[in-house]
């Protein structure tokens, strides 16, 4: 497994773009099995969960290609759903295929998702939004099949707004006969992504980014060109990053407006942010101050994703700052690696209580998974010394060359590949 190897302590300075967001493109993907035609989606970022989500793809029998950022699949060729266990593991996102390919096939098999390791994950309320539109369930041992003749319109109301949940019956409601109400939905900008997606496709769907969906079944779908949004958490991983560098950064091909929660945080531990139609500009010239409470919640709240990120920042603040996480009950890996560099934080079930200190040291921290990578990676920018962080596999899912990117900003950032991967 690669390595990321860190000199710490350079002000992150200049100008970078944002690539597209790797969690509206998995759905969407996923989503291209809908249509009977070709479909050409833009701005895809080059990450190993978009690689895997091709590779079952292709699997199912699509054609499926990724030139630079754009992706083109033909699905019209598909002859299988049944996704395997192998490359079901792999993450998280195989699940956003169960939706798409009841919807085509009137039958999909599939496994427990794989993904990292934050917290349980269940996939309770997809299973029960499938049922609700007519799906037979079973489940034998980590093994699910469902199958419907036609989905048919239903109310649905989901308990908790779960992105995936409601992801995953907007794709099979769009097929289905008649009307679905999705009551209570999670209103992520990824999920208006979806929906102009669908629409694209020529779907009915209306109502993302409130909680109420309504979905009019269509017979069926057509190809289409669309571009998929910037990353909302990426942009969020550049701003804090800079933050805790003290450096000054213009970041371009964002939506500032899906980060309006990261935007109030960072002002109020200090940082000073220029908001422009897709542009911003972030500086910060002194030691953050602490910022008392952050509680993660759906969207529009503080994202789950960007936390681990904040608690770096915060880990040089000036203060107490305290964090709880409300989204995943193992979030919190990062903290003793911080820890390991110098940070001050004590966690109490899902609160961590983080007493500033003045400076981060350089030392070998494993990212854990996606995110504590990245505040991992943040931790090495701002501290001194070196930084080696181990297992960038988890990074590599979420951040297209992340040292790449933070490379071109001024960072002292390598990877050093691991020999046996080269050899094998
Ligand atoms: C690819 C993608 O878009 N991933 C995002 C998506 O994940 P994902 O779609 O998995 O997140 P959900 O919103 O579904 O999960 C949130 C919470 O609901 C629970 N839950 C979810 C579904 C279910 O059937 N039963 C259940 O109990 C989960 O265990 C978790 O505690 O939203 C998360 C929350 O913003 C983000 O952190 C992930 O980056
Ligand atoms: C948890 C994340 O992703 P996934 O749902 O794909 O595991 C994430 O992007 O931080």
């Amino acid at each position: 497994m690669d390595n990321l190897v860190i000199e710490g302590g350079l002000p992150l300075s200049g100008t970078i773009r944002i690539h597209g967001a790797k969690n509206a493109a998995l759905p969407i993907l996923a989503a291209s099995l809908l249509a009977e035609g070709k479909v050409t989606i833009r701005n895809v970022p080059r990450l190993l969960d978009i690689e895997v989500m091709l590779d079952i793809l292709r699997d199912l029998g699509c054609k499926a290609r990724h030139q630079d950022t754009v992706v083109t699949v033909e699905t019209a060729v598909a002859t299988s759903s049944h996704i395997p266990e192998m490359l079901m593991r792999k993450m998280r996102s195989s699940v956003f295929l169960m939706g798409p390919l009841l919807a085509r096939f009137g039958e999909v098999q599939l496994y427990q998702p794989g993904g990292c390791a934050i917290g349980e994950r269940k996939i309770d309320l997809h299973l029960r939004g499938l049922a609700a539109l007519g799906a037979n369930i079973e489940e034998r041992g980590s093994r699910i099949v469902c199958s419907a003749r036609r989905l048919k319109g239903a109310e649905i109301s989901l308990d908790f707004p779960s992105v995936g949940a409601t992801e995953n019956i907007m794709m099979a409601a769009v097929l289905a006969q008649g009307r679905t109400t999705i009551i209570g939905a999670a209103r992520e900008p990824e999920i208006q992504d979806l929906q102009h997606f669908l629409n694209r496709m020529g779907a009915q769907v209306g109502g993302a980014g409130t909680d109420m969906l309504t979905i009019d079944g269509v017979e069926s779908l057509y190809g289409c060109d669309f571009e998929v949004i910037p990353d909302r958490i990426v942009t969020g991983t550049v701003m804090v990053a800079a933050a805790a560098t003290r450096g000054e950064v213009t970041l371009e091909n964002t939506q500032p407006g899906h980060l309006t929660s990261l935007i109030h945080v960072l002002r109020r531990a200090g940082v000073q942010i220029e908001v422009g139609s897709d542009i911003m500009k972030v500086g910060a010239f002194k030691r953050p101050l602490a910022v008392d409470r952050i509680v993660t919640s759906p969207y529009p709240a503080f994202p789950t994703d960007l936390q681990a990120q904040v608690m770096t920042l915060l880990s040089l603040a000036d203060g107490v700052s305290v964090i709880k996480e409300t989204i995943f009950e193992g979030r919190f890996k990062h903290v003793d690696e911080l820890c390991r560099m110098g940070a001050d934080i004590r966690v109490d079930l899902n609160n961590a209580f983080i007493r500033g200190v003045p400076q981060l040291y350089g030392t070998t921290v494993e990212a854990t998974d996606l995110r504590a990578g990245a505040a991992l990676v943040i931790a090495g920018l701002a501290a001194q010394g070196r930084t080696v962080v181990e297992h960038v596999h988890h990074i590599d899912r979420g951040y297209d060359r992340i040292e790449e990117m933070f490379r071109q900003i001024g960072g002292n950032i390598t990877r050093e590949v691991n020999k046996s991967k080269v050899f094998s």
